[in-house]
């Protein structure tokens, strides 16, 4: 297949991908980006006591209906419960316990009183204001009761999974196993950053931007590499790594010039080929084949297009391995604040930057070699095929990256 709508590409791409079923236990403090693998469900009320809220006294309501700031009721002390300690004792009428924040309250208690209404006393205590009945009372179950589930199947960790996890007394979690995936950069003119920059070359952002997206959808990287322009290289790299991946990406290397040797590597290897160009700008010429089950994503070697491709195409592809819901794709309609006037052959995807006043394309260049403009963009703007332009107070589609 050629030439394919982002649609029809995207349903390709999609029906060669199969959810990530694998599971594995990790502990909590490294759960964090995971996905659970089951409901999680209590098995205790949490707080597993009633508790006190306040630094003060536990006791009897009714010991504390006269009780004003000029005439105080006087209780017996007949213990101190600080938070961790437990007490058997019961209250009675007349009695009270000195209490700390987050301590278990004694049977016969229905009240706590803070220590600022009282003459915070040892062995008696006058109470100078009066209570209703469980007021200033934590009840047993008050956080989560035994047996719901607290967190679905499929739920993304983040801080507040993870104390509630925690609080349900768990040390390792169940997660869905990472999607792993190799990035192979090509182009015999691309340095690795750092080294001093030779004559004819430039340095690889492509491994860096598209590593740094794919952790950003907390994929695993297996293998990061930078393969010469010679077929029979591209394919052993390839061969090696397939049996320990769900998802290889390649950069450069898939137009029509001599050294655009993705094709005749995947041809040496056997790969099946799906498709080739999907009609959009940038990324036109993105190439995809499967390899012993292996999807094969290689994107043009353009790094706007790298940076466009692996939203628009390879996100819903980990959507569907992961199903982790907070890669799904956003799409938003918001009013243009400036203008584009370049007429769209295409469909094109525009670097923008979009808030609640609306959406605002950077200036400068928009080709597709130029990354520099992309600094500070949050978003691409969708722009249909034919459209004159597009001017400011129109509305955008745009699509949140
Ligand atoms: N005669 C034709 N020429 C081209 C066509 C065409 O249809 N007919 N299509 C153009 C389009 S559109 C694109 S996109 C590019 C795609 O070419 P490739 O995907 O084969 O990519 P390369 O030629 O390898 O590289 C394109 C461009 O990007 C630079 N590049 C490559 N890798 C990296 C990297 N890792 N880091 C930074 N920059 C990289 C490379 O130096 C080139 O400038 O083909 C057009 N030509
Ligand atoms: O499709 Mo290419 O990325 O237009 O430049």
């Amino acid at each position: 297949m050629e030439n394919l709508t982002v649609e029809e590409a995207l349903e390709q791409l999609l029906c060669h991908t199969k959810e990530i079923e694998e599971t594995e236990e990790v502990s909590l403090l490294l759960a964090r980006g995971r996905i659970l693998a089951k409901d999680e469900k209590a098995e205790f009320d949490n707080p597993p006591f009633d508790r006190s809220p306040v630094d003060g006294y536990a006791c009897h309501f009714e010991d504390l209906s006269e009780a004003k700031s000029d005439t105080p009721v006087c209780l017996k002390v007949i213990e101190e419960i600080d938070a961790g300690q437990y007490s058997d004792r019961e209250v009675k009428l007349g009695e009270a316990v000195r209490i700390m924040t987050g301590a278990a309250i004694p049977t016969g208690c229905d009240c706590c009183v803070r220590q600022e209404d009282t003459d915070y006393g040892e062995d008696t205590v006058k109470i100078f204001k009066s209570k209703k009945k469980w007021q200033d009372y934590c009840f047993q179950g008050e956080d989560f009761k035994k047996d719901t589930v607290l967190l679905k199947k499929g739920t993304k960790i983040g801080f507040v999974e993870t104390g509630i996890l925690a609080s349900m007394g768990r040390a390792k979690v169940l997660v869905k196993r990472k999607v792993k995936a190799a990035v192979l950069t090509t182009g015999d003119e691309v340095m690795t950053p750092g080294q001093p920059l030779l004559p004819g070359k430039i340095y690889n952002s492509n491994q860096s931007l598209l590593a740094t997206r794919l952790l950003d959808f907390d994929v695993e990287l297996v293998r990061i590499d930078t393969i010469q322009d010679e077929p029979q290289k591209m394919a052993e790299a390839i061969k090696e790594i397939a049996g320990q991946v769900d998802l290889i990406v390649t950069t450069g290397a898939v137009s029509v010039g001599k050294k655009d040797i993705m094709h005749e590597a995947l041809r040496l290897i056997g790969a099946e080929r799906i498709f080739w160009r999907v009609l959009m700008k940038p990324g036109m010429p993105t190439l995809f084949s499967v390899y012993h089950d292996v999807p094969i994503v290689s994107l043009s070697g353009n790094p706007f297009g790298v940076a466009v491709s692996v939203d628009v195409l390879i996100r819903p592809m980990l959507h569907k391995m992961t199903q982790d819901e907070t890669l799904a794709i956003v799409h938003k309609k918001c009013v243009l604040k400036n203008e584009f006037s370049k007429k769209i052959k295409g469909r094109r995807y525009v670097r923008a930057f979009v808030d609640e006043t609306g959406v605002m394309i950077p200036c400068g260049l928009h080709s597709n070699g130029v990354l520099a403009t992309m600094a500070g963009c949050n978003c691409l703007i969708d722009m249909q095929e034919g459209r004159p332009g597009i001017h400011a107070g129109e509305e955008a589609e745009v699509l949140l990256l």
